[in-house]
């Protein structure tokens, strides 16, 4: 329908627009002219009224200037006598000959304002007396010419003249009367003349007085003898003196051209008003003309223009041709023709034609590509709309679903969401209304309805295709899981299992990754770390694990064993956070085989205990007596050295006894050493018995022993020392058929606040012991510095 339109084409819009444009610039163009036009007009107009004013006031003027010069004149040629002038004045009046010609009336007064002499005569005028009007008394008061104001003369209230006098004198000097002569303002002479002058064809001419402001010549008889009703501002203006140019006012009701003059001979205001429609209407014949000449030069120059049109828009039709070519043959090669800007526009087409038909063939290459992998995949594929319809689906989205895949047609247009298990509905709809509010897509693990009752555990991804248009397109990718998720769930019962166990088990077990960063821990690793699993995941085990080699001294790194004892037990000292050592067995395993785990390793540590018990009795002999089990010197020292450290800080009261065996060399002698050491042992399990769990007994060497008793008051012990005495004589020890005593002799002393080292408090124990000796033996000495 559009294309019916006088308008469908681009020539014709052209040739509307230009056609439109030329005649928008002519109508411009005359409006401009004919304004401008105008303006000039009214310039020359208002010139040429200005012009004719000044002439018609100089024509004037040279009227009223004559007629003051003639009745000057004739009223100087009078010179007579008053009584003389009233005798003769009819005579002498009628002789001025000059003087009818330029008046209506020539007058003649007496002195008093009489009227003496009149011409023509007119009966009954002679006598009337003029003596109280402006004129006469000004006349009489100057002794100069004047011209009146306008009159009316009386009987004759229509009639008005305007009345010149002049002073008569006589032969003296002396003023005998005045001459004058009148004017009718509806005469034919003068302002009939002066309002027969044609200005133009509505214009004319107006004088009014400047001391009464009437009017004394006007187109209008009405307006004679009338003062201007409404004063225009130019006229206002001439009245004040003020002399303009002509200018543009209202006169009669329209508006005019107005102009205003004033007479130099007599106190006049001469106007020439001309209608404004009238002065003005050169100006509108010429916009006339300028219009018409304006269509006629249109009416030329369309048909112009639509050749002009036709030449310029012929590449169009050829472009046309070229486009629709590549439109069936995008790759043709044809021939660009037309003017430049058609010729890019064409290469522009045929790059756009050709990149729409590769990107045609990429997508028909993409869709078959499309089609077959969705054909061949073991993946459901879906393709759905906004509306959850199906738009297409492939035969693995059909046996999932448990459906014949030669039924997949009438599948087309129904909603996917139908084939969702009612448990897992809730959760895929929602995830499905959230993919459509925001584009982005979803991935999940959902139940679908089987046929054939199953359920299949499916994971479904959903996302929007890109470049689908106007038309929402989401493609959504379904994976049978059910097998997998079985095996996660077997895995995950596996794992959970192998957690209790390593959970159970007291040796610590670590699991690294490649990297050593730590995967996980069980309890007993936690406990030997001392820090919450948090801190420990993901950090290297190095930092947890201070490793010394127990022969050596020196740190022995993870990456040490990894390369040298991998899988191997290793006996190495762990270093604590406070510093204890403690023996451990160490196994490093790296992890191999086809697994994500491969690389990674297990550290196991388990305490040493077999390595702890041997060195225990190692540390044990070095401080203990093999023979009886007692500290020997060395453990001794050590406790006595303790106990002094103490000592130093707080005071209590701790006794040290040295007891030797009386004539052991005897035992031996008849014993044998075997029976001297059973002897010895009996002596120390005496000793133990009869000490407290926490007093210190040690066998110093030989036969000599030493009591530390702890926090005990001197008087508790020497009780303590005299009754282990008694128990020791007491004891009876039979090898074979022989029997043996033994005695003791003890030497006891105090330990004092200012004790710091050992060998003082020994010396004086040792002093006591000997004195013992000296005393007989079987006895006890308290230390004299003891006490
Ligand atoms: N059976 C045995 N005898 C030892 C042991 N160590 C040292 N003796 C002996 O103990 C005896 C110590 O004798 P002395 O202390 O010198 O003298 P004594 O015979 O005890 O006489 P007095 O001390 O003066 O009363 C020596 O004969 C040593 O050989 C030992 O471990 N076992």
């Amino acid at each position: 329908m559009f294309e019916c339109m006088p308008l469908s084409t681009l020539r014709h819009r052209l040739l509307v627009l230009g056609g439109l444009f030329l005649l928008l610039l002519l109508l411009l163009f005359g409006a401009g002219a004919y304004l401008e036009s105008r303006s000039a007009l009214r310039e020359v107009q208002a010139h040429n009224l200005e012009t004719l004013a000044t002439r018609l006031a100089a024509d004037v003027d040279d009227r009223v200037r004559t007629r003051q010069v003639l009745l000057e004149q004739a009223a100087a040629s009078l010179q007579l006598a008053p009584p003389q002038l009233e005798r003769q004045g009819a005579a002498l009046v009628a002789r001025f000959r000059d003087l009818k010609g330029m008046f209506n009336n020539v007058l003649l007064y007496d002195r008093n304002g009489k009227l003496i002499a009149d011409y023509p005569g007119l009966s009954g005028r002679l006598g009337a007396d003029v003596s109280t009007q402006d004129y006469f008394r000004s006349t009489r008061d100057t002794l100069r010419p004047q011209v009146s104001e306008p009159v009316r003369l009386g009987g004759e209230p229509n009639r008005a003249v305007i009345v010149f006098t002049a002073p008569v004198f006589s032969a003296e000097g002396q003023l005998a009367g005045v001459l004058g002569g009148s004017l009718d303002l509806d005469a034919p002479e003068f302002f009939g003349e002066l309002k027969n002058i044609a200005i133009g064809q509505g214009g004319f001419l107006t004088i009014h007085t400047l001391r009464s402001r009437l009017a004394i010549l006007h187109a209008d008889a009405g307006s004679v003898m009338q003062a201007p009703v409404s004063v225009d501002p130019l006229l206002q203006r001439a009245f004040k003196g003020i002399q303009g140019p002509a200018g543009v006012g209202v006169s009669r009701g329209v508006p005019a051209l107005l102009v205003y003059q004033r007479l130099r001979n007599v106190p006049w205001l001469l106007g020439v008003e001309q209608p404004l429609h009238e002065a003005m209407q050169p100006a509108r014949l010429l916009g006339r003309n300028y219009l018409l000449l304006g269509l006629g030069v249109l009416l030329l120059l369309l048909p112009l223009a639509w050749w002009g049109m036709y030449r310029l828009l012929r590449p169009l039709p050829r472009l046309q041709a070229q486009l629709a070519r590549w439109r069936h043959e995008p790759y043709a090669a044809v021939p660009v023709l037309g003017c430049r800007e058609m010729q890019d526009i064409a290469h522009e087409v045929a790059a756009a034609v050709r990149r729409r038909a590769d990107c045609e063939r990429q997508l028909a290459a993409r869709d078959a590509l499309f089609d077959t992998l969705s054909e061949e995949s073991p993946m459901g594929v879906l393709v759905v709309d906004a509306q959850a319809r199906l738009q297409s689906l492939n035969p693995a989205s059909m046996r999932l679903a448990g459906l014949p895949a030669a039924e997949i047609g009438n599948w087309i247009g129904r909603h996917w969401l139908d084939e969702i298990h009612p448990d897992s509905l809730p959760q895929v709809a929602g995830q499905w209304q959230q993919l459509l509010a925001t584009g982005s897509g979803f991935e999940l693990l959902c139940r679908l309805q089987h046929r054939n009752g199953c359920q299949a555990m499916v994971e479904l991804r959903f996302s929007e295709l890109a470049g689908s248009g106007g038309e929402r397109r989401f493609l959504g990718l379904i994976s049978d899981v059910s097998a997998r998720e079985e095996a996660r769930g077997k895995l995950q019962a596996e794992r959970e299992r192998s957690m209790l166990l390593l959970g159970s088990i007291s040796d610590v077990v670590v699991l690294t990754n490649r990297m050593d960063e730590i995967e996980y821990v069980n309890p007993p690793a936690l406990a030997l770390f001392g820090v919450p699993a948090s801190d420990v995941l993901g950090r290297l085990l190095g930092v947890f694990l201070n490793l010394v080699c127990p022969e050596s001294g020196q740190a022995v790194a993870l990456r040490d064993i990894e390369r040298d004892a991998a899988g191997k037990p290793l006996a190495l000292d762990l270093l604590s956070r406070d510093m204890r050592v403690q023996p451990v067995l160490l196994t490093l395993s790296v992890l191999t085989g086809n697994s994500p785990l491969q690389g990674c390793k297990v550290v196991t540590l388990r305490p040493d205990s077999e390595r702890q018990h041997r060195e225990l009795l190692q540390r044990r002999a070095a401080s203990h007596d093999g023979l009886t089990g007692l500290r020997n010197r060395r453990g001794f020292l050590a406790a006595l050295g303790e106990v002094l450290d103490d000592n130093r800080v707080h005071y209590q009261p701790h006794v040290l006894a040295i007891i030797d065996l009386d004539h052991f060399k005897a035992v031996n002698d008849s014993a044998g050493h075997e029976g001297g050491d059973l002897l010895l042992q009996d002596v120390a399990r005496i000793m133990q018995r009869q000490v407290r769990s926490n007093d210190i007994v040690a066998r110093l060497g030989g036969d000599e022993f030493a009591i530390l008793l702890c926090h005990c008051e001197l008087e508790v012990a020497e009780r303590t020392l005299r009754e282990l005495l008694q128990a020791i004589d007491a004891h009876i020890v039979y090898l074979g058929e022989r029997v043996f005593r033994i005695s003791a002799s003890i030497g006891v002393t105090m330990i004092l606040p200012q004790d710091e080292r050992a060998q003082p408090v020994l010396s004086r124990a040792d002093d006591g012991c000997y004195q013992a000796k000296q005393r007989g033996r079987n006895c006890l000495v308290l230390h004299a510095g003891a006490l």
